[in-house]
């Protein structure tokens, strides 16, 4: 059933705002999700991902802001289970309904034939348990079968909460997979997730709230390159040298807890040419990887609730929004 058309659209939330009460779940939020590409939507727990997605899949009403997908409200979309796929809370099934049954109630649901209940099963590795009753399936399976049913329609757009959620590591490579051969395809690609780095082999693109707020938005290649490796140096004088690095311009060196100086922005030979005209004697340096699970909990810092805030602000569209992955660094 795929046509030669086939092809993601642009996701896109502008200013989106949700206030339960005093409560501001999503505060203001703009972004875009690509064709052609995985989004990853990443926040710590109660962050806003899964009230921004179901605005965005008009399942709840924004106090302010717009979600679009093709720049058309989800909620006017002529037949919205063949353009986007959603699976947000874990799949309501009937024990006694075999996976197959379940999928050709939804099938009927939206007008496709009973085949494609067969072959999405095939697509999510289910083939082989098509007759099993859907109460006796793990998790796992569980995931899988709420995915075949996102896909039952051939919907070029994916918006997935926490998909890798209750996954094993061979479940988490097998949706990598699929998610990206999807994204391959043309399709877009948008999916939650608590953790970095359970997503990180999967998305290309990432935007990370925190509290309600954009935090990053960009390339996930991006957020590695600003956030460097730094060089651990061990010397006779740790906080000399740290002056001599500030005498010129360079700030972005820290003491960590061992007595070395991280430095980052700088070649070990600058750091040692730095050190010599200070007189300070180098012991020994060690490159010091990114750890973007850090860079994230950086990010994300300290968040674990929603703020309190004043009442709603009107919407008003960020001054020069850009319509798809930015490159900048974190704000
Ligand atoms: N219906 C509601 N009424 C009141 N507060 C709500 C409601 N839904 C969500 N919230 C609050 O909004 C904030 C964001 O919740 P949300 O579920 O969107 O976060 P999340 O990032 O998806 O977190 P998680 O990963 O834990 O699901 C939380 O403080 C939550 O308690």
């Amino acid at each position: 059933m795929t046509s030669g058309l086939w092809q993601g659209a642009y996701l896109e939330v502008h200013g989106l705002t949700k206030q339960f009460r005093s409560t501001i779940a999503v505060n203001n939020l703009s972004f875009a999700a690509p064709p052609g590409s995985v989004t990853g939507f990443l926040g710590p727990n109660g962050a806003g991902k899964t009230t921004t997605l179901r605005m965005m899949l008009g399942l709840i009403r924004p106090t302010a802001g717009t979600a679009t997908v093709g720049s058309v409200p989800f909620t006017n979309i002529a037949d919205p289970a063949r353009a986007v796929g959603a699976v947000l809370d874990s799949l309501s099934l009937h024990p006694k309904r075999t996976a197959l049954g379940h999928l050709k109630v939804y099938a009927a649901a939206i007008g496709v034939p009973d085949t494609r209940a067969r072959e999405v099963l095939g697509l999510v590795g289910l083939a082989e348990v098509a007759n099993r009753r859907a109460g006796t399936f793990s998790l796992g399976m569980r995931q899988r079968l709420a995915l075949a049913t996102a896909v039952l329609g051939d919907p070029p757009v994916l918006i997935l909460d926490e998909p890798a959620n209750g996954l094993d590591p061979e479940g988490i490579a097998w949706l990598r997979d699929f998610l990206r051969s999807y994204a391959k395809r043309g399709g877009t690609v948008l999916i939650s997730s608590h953790i970095l780095r359970e997503v990180e082999q999967t998305v290309d693109n990432v935007v990370i709230i925190s509290r309600g707020s954009l935090v990053y938005q960009g390339a996930l290649d991006a957020l590695r390159g600003a956030n460097r490796s730094r060089i651990l140096v061990a010397a006779s004088s740790p906080f000399g040298l740290a002056n001599a690095l500030v005498a010129k311009g360079i700030t972005d060196a820290h003491m960590v807890p061992d007595g070395r100086l991280a430095v980052a922005g700088l070649t070990k030979e600058q750091i040692d040419s730095v050190a010599r005209s200070a007189g300070i004697e180098v012991f020994g340096t060690a490159l010091d990887s990114v750890d973007l699970e850090h860079v994230f909990l950086q990010l994300t810092s300290g968040q674990f609730a929603a703020q309190h805030a004043p009442p709603p602000q009107t919407y008003s569209p960020p001054p020069g929004y850009y319509h798809g992955p930015t490159d900048g660094v974190p704000r």
